[in-house]
């Protein structure tokens, strides 16, 4: 047997970021209804209660439609202002957020003035990432069983021009129209190179 003399061995270290990947996020701040959605929405079961950052770590679900097809949504982890800055370790949740294509906004319509949860998460998107808030979107709003719900909505509607839908994920009323919104905007499902 012949043996013929090696190389000098490489040495290298490399560090990994895992990110989720999902076809849409559930965008909001903090104890807005994100997780509880995700459930009525889905077969997963991502942890619900009452105070917030009860969700620490994204979870994925996938929403199932007759034709078979699959489409997956990221639960993420609430933030706050100033999660650019990585306070409440946004940066971490807007990096999950980055790998999915179509943005679901999730509001506490029953909280004064929704449509500055708004305005303060595309401000948090856009200073991460330019133009990020623009990708394709949707703004889910949610606790509309809640009394006070109802008039925000109408001031909601009349501040902005994006597609509103209004949903409880409590009493699940309405999640059909969000599942075929959810539907329309995944058939036209952007190009990863042409998203901002
Ligand atoms: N009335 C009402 N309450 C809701 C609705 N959706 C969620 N909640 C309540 O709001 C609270 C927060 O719900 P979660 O689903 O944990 O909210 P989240 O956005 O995932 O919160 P974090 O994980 O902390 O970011 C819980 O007490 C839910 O029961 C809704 O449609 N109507
Ligand atoms: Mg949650």
């Amino acid at each position: 047997m012949r043996a013929t003399e090696g190389q000098q061995g490489q040495q290298r270290e490399i560090q990994l970021e895992l990110r989720t990947m999902a076809h849409a996020a559930l965008v909001g701040f903090p104890n807005v209804g994100k997780s509880s959605l995700l459930r009525a929405i889905s077969k997963a079961r991502p942890a619900v209660a009452a105070y917030p950052f009860t969700t620490l770590n994204p979870h994925v679900g996938i929403v199932e439609y007759r034709d078979h097809t699959q489409v997956a949504v990221a639960d993420i982890p609430g933030l706050i202002p100033g999660a650019h800055l990585n306070r409440g370790l946004g940066l971490s949740f807007l990096r999950h957020i980055e790998r999915c294509r179509v943005l679901l906004y999730v509001l506490d319509m029953s909280s004064p003035e929704p449509w500055e949860q708004f305005q303060q998460l595309c401000f948090e998107l856009d200073q991460y990432r330019p133009l990020f808030s623009q990708r394709p979107h949707a703004i889910v709003a949610n606790k509309m069983d809640l009394p006070e719900s109802r008039a925000n909505l109408e001031a909601l509607r009349e501040r902005i021009s994006q597609t509103v839908i209004p949903v409880s994920a409590l009493t699940r009323g309405n999640t059909g129209e969000l599942i075929l919104h959810l539907r329309e905007m995944y058939d036209s499902y952007p190009q990863a190179e042409t998203l901002p």
